[in-house]
C-alpha cells in the first residue's frame, strides 16, 4: 500500500449508515470521515450483513474496503473480493472473546453441563476433569492464538493445525492437510478454521467415527465446517461424548431441531462475540488499519480471494 501523499488526511466513508464510534475510530487512525463519492477507503458495517450493501459503497476512487466480520465466506463465495481495491476482514480482532467462549464450551463439555444443570440428584454423577486433556485446535489463527495460552494452567496437551510453521506453545503442530491425525488423539476437537471450499464439511461421519468415544466437538468457527446430519447421528448413537456449538448449519437452528434437545449437545446461538466486546474490538481494528492505510503499511486481515479468507 502506498502512503497517502495528500496534505489532507485520506477520506474514509463509514456506511451504509452513520456510526459515531467507527467514525471516531477513523479519526483516531488519522483519516477524515467523508461521503461515499469522495472516499478512498470504506468501512462497512451493517446489521443485515448483506454483501450487496458493501459493494454498493465501492466507487472508482475506492482503494480499500474494511469488513466487520472475521469470517467472510459470504463475500468470497460470491466472488466479491478483489485485490484492487484491497478488502480486509476483522480476522483475529475478536480472538480474546471468542477464545473465552470456546474455553467455556470445553469446560461445559467436561462437566457435562447440559445434563448436570438439569440433574436433581447426584446419583448419576456426570462430568470429569478438564485438566490434562488433549485439545486439538483445528485452525490456528487469531482465535487459536488467544485460546492456546488459556489452556496452559490446565496442563493440556495441545495439537495445533496450521501451515504457518510450528505453533509456539503447542505440543505438536499438524499440517492443515493432515488435520484428521489429531482426531483420535483429542479429548476436545475445537473448530477455529475459516469456512472455505476446502474446509466445508471437514467434520463428517468418517471424522466423527475417528474421534474418541468420550471426546467433545466444540465449534466456534462456522456451522458449515460440520456435516450436521452426521453429527446428529453420532450424538444420538453416543459415538462421541458430545458437541458444544456456537455456530450451526443451518443457522439459526430451527425450532424442533434435534440439536436443541439431545442431552449431549449444547448450543449457544452465535453469541461468542458479545456486542460491547465486538464493537470495541472493531473500532480498535479500524483505527489501526486507518493508521496503516495513512502510513502505507501492510493492512491487517487482508483477504486472499483465492484462499477464501
Ligand atoms: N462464533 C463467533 O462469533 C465468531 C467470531 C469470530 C470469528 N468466527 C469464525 O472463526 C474463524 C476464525 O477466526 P479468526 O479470527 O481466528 O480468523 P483467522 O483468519 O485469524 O483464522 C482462520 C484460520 O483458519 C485456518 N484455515 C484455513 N483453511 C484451513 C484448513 N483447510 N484447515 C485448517 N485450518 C484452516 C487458517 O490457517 C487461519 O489460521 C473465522 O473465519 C470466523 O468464521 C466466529
Amino acid at each position: 500500500m502506498t502512503p497517502a501523499t495528500d496534505d489532507q488526511a485520506p477520506g474514509i466513508h463509514v456506511g451504509p449508515d452513520p456510526d459515531p464510534r467507527l467514525e471516531q475510530a477513523v479519526r483516531d487512525g488519522g483519516g477524515q470521515v467523508v461521503g461515499r463519492d469522495e472516499a478512498v477507503g470504506v468501512v462497512f458495517h451493517s446489521d443485515t450483513d448483506d454483501p450487496a450493501q458493501s459493494t454498493a459503497l465501492v466507487t472508482d476512487r475506492t482503494r480499500w474496503v474494511q469488513l466487520p466480520h472475521a469470517g467472510v465466506e459470504r463475500w468470497t463465495s460470491n466472488g466479491l473480493i478483489t485485490t484492487d481495491p484491497v478488502w480486509t476482514s476483522a480476522a483475529g480482532a475478536y480472538g480474546p472473546q471468542v477464545a473465552e467462549h470456546a474455553f467455556a464450551l470445553m469446560l461445559a463439555g467436561a462437566k457435562e453441563l447440559p445434563v448436570a444443570a438439569r440433574a436433581t440428584t447426584w446419583e448419576r454423577h456426570p462430568g470429569r476433569m478438564f485438566a490434562g486433556s488433549t485439545v486439538a485446535l483445528v485452525g490456528y489463527g487469531g482465535i487459536g492464538r488467544c485460546l492456546l495460552p488459556m489452556l496452559a494452567p490446565f496442563g493440556c496437551r495441545v495439537l495445533a493445525v496450521t501451515d504457518s510453521g510450528p505453533a509456539e506453545g503447542a505440543d505438536m503442530t499438524v499440517a492443515r492437510a493432515d488435520y484428521r491425525e489429531t482426531l483420535p488423539e483429542a479429548d476436545f476437537v475445537v473448530l477455529l478454521a475459516a469456512l472455505t471450499p476446502e474446509t466445508r464439511g471437514m467434520i463428517g461421519a468418517a471424522e466423527l467415527d475417528a474421534m474418541r468415544a468420550n471426546a467433545w466437538l466444540v465449534n466456534v468457527g462456522r456451522g458449515g465446517l460440520v456435516d450436521t446430519d452426521a453429527l446428529v447421528t453420532a450424538l444420538t448413537e453416543n459415538r462421541i461424548g458430545g458437541a458444544a456449538l456456537d455456530v450451526t448449519d443451518p443457522e439459526p437452528l430451527p425450532d424442533g431441531h434435534p440439536l436443541w434437545t439431545l442431552p449431549n449437545a449444547l448450543i449457544t446461538p452465535h453469541v461468542a462475540n458479545p456486542p460491547e466486546a465486538h464493537d470495541a474490538a472493531l473500532a480498535e481494528r479500524v483505527t489501526e488499519n486507518v493508521r496503516r492505510f495513512v502510513a502505507g503499511e501492510p493492512l491487517l486481515g487482508v483477504i486472499d480471494p483465492e484462499a477464501g479468507f
